[in-house]
């Protein structure tokens, strides 16, 4: 991906949030492209939250500055969503809650994350990754040129965390828009990301996920848990099964499958791509 040739479509510079006398972050830099995905990482209370909230102007920054392209149109899944679950709610009224859609457009953003047959399911009744599903397909309906998603895998199990991570990375291809993703946890988000920054109430490290893994400040964090993510996103690109049933590997050549995964996560991306 050559991201320096795509439209910027936000720019924080040194922004930082004071409240009561205290920063809750500051110094934060990075920029969201057109067809980007930049993961914000770090540990609870790093200021993810806050420096997502800046970069799509919920809040204003008390120093530095953020700027975003004119006429943004930002799709937001909130890290909590406060439902009243005593009453009824269908998946469909949950896209339309804030505001009219075509009826196209709604079932065009269900298809999207796979949950075209379930436009009239009660939510309450939903798993959790049917319901991040669900609030995916409503951020995605508005055909936003940026999407920011606060830890869209919370109450989805592993395997289920690495398909939305996949659907993330298709609907950015599909939709051209650029994505900003935040999570507390690291193991999966790296693997579809152009850009990791990451945060402890500054900016420890930024740059590309394997450059991120490698930093001293990165696994100053993280400590053990930093080699597992690599040995993720390194596996992650390496075969992908073809329509016909064999296998294409990393260097090109193609073979017959021979029913062998490496391990659970490929075989849950496969599973679910060709399902
Ligand atoms: N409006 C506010 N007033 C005062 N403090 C706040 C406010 N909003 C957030 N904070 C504090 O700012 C810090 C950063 O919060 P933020 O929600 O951005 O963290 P986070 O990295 O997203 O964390 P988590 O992974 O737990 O969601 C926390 O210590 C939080 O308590």
């Amino acid at each position: 991906m050559h991201a320096e040739k795509q439209e910027l479509l936000v720019s924080l510079n040194n922004a930082g949030i004071s409240r009561n006398g205290r920063w809750l972050v500051r110094g934060v830099s990075f920029d969201v492209r057109r067809g980007e995905i930049v993961s914000l990482i770090g540990p609870n209370g790093a200021g993810k939250s806050t420096s997502a909230k800046m970069a799509i102007g919920v809040h204003e920054p008390d120093e530095g500055s953020v700027e975003r392209a004119a006429g943004l149109r930002i799709g937001y899944v909130p890290q909590k969503l406060n439902i009243d679950h005593s009453l009824p709610l269908t998946v469909r009224r949950l896209m339309t809650i804030t505001g009219p859609l075509p009826r196209g457009a709604i079932s065009e953003a269900l298809q999207a994350v796979g949950m075209a047959h379930m436009e009239k399911a009660e939510v309450q009744t939903l798993s959790g990754g049917e319901f991040q599903r669900a609030l995916l397909a409503r951020a995605i309906a508005r055909k936003p040129d940026l999407l920011v998603l606060d830890e869209p895998v919370q109450g989805v199990d592993y395997s289920g965390e690495i398909a939305l991570y996949e659907l993330i990375s298709e609907i950015r291809e599909r939709q051209g828009c650029g994505v900003l993703l935040i999570s507390h946890d690291l193991h999966v988000v790296m693997a579809r990301t152009d850009t990791v920054v990451c945060l402890n109430g500054h900016v420890c490290c930024t740059g590309s996920p394997e450059a991120v893994s490698g930093s001293d400040a990165y696994r100053a964090l993280f400590e053990g848990r930093a080699g597992d993510t690599l040995a993720l996103y390194r596996h992650h690109h390496d075969h992908t099964h073809l329509p016909d049933g064999r296998v294409r590997h990393a260097d090109g050549s193609i073979t017959e499958d021979s029913g062998h995964h490496h391990d659970h996560a490929a075989e849950t991306d496969e599973e679910r791509r060709h399902a």
